[in-house]
């Protein structure tokens, strides 16, 4: 990782500390993940060679910075969706401060409605790490979204379990699908679609 790009990272980590210590407003926090857990994106996304990545939760672009480090290597690029405009903007200077911008597109709207008009298994990768009391709703698009031998992660599987516990409930009882939570940051819940 070059020296700025390392900067870059340690400054949205402090940013994004400091911030949500001050406020207590959701859409004005970044929620970002933890370094670990971008460590973690990093490897999967590079060792799984998963091109074509789906970000849903952009916020201020922190995680989407991982994902993009992997697709500069592997050839790669990464989708993020994000419906605060004032993030989105956030994100996007981040971006081209990165020099990772070649390797990002950035979606602005509410994610239920994008990703119902993306192509069957057009996703080798997605990250979910947005709007939790969703993702019931959203599987049966994120599944025709991932490809066979694919990989959804998603964020908060330990810190929220409350929260997720019907989703990973509903995940891993789909036959076509093998899961496993694994302790890294908030918890990650990994499905993989069976390749075949
Ligand atoms: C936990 S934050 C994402 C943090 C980011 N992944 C990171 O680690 O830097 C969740 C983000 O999802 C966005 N969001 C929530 N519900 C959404 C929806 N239905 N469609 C699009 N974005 C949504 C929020 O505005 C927020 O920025």
């Amino acid at each position: 990782m070059s020296e700025s790009l390392q900067a870059l990272l340690v400054e949205l980590e402090q940013f994004g500390q400091e911030n949500d210590a001050a406020i207590a407003e959701r859409p004005q926090r970044m929620l970002n993940i933890t370094r670990d857990t971008g460590e973690f994106l990093l490897v999967l996304t590079q060792a799984t060679n998963a091109q074509r990545v789906l970000e849903i939760g952009t916020s201020n672009g922190y995680s989407t910075l991982w994902l993009a480090q992997a697709a500069q290597k592997i050839g790669g690029h990464v989708t993020t969706i994000e419906q605060s405009d004032f993030k989105l903007e956030l994100a996007a200077k981040n971006f081209e401060r990165s020099g990772l911008s070649a390797f990002i597109t950035q979606l602005r709207g509410e994610a239920g409605g994008l990703i119902g008009a993306l192509h069957d298994e057009s996703c080798d990768l997605i990250f979910l790490d947005s709007k939790r009391s969703a993702y019931v709703a959203w599987w049966p698009t994120l599944k025709r979204l991932l490809r066979r031998g694919g990989l959804l992660v998603v964020d908060n599987a330990t810190s929220h379990a409350d929260e997720m516990d019907s989703f990973m409930t509903l995940v891993s009882a789909d036959a076509d699908v093998t899961t496993c939570t694994v302790p890294v940051g908030n918890g990650q819940f990994l499905a993989t679609r069976c390749a075949f």
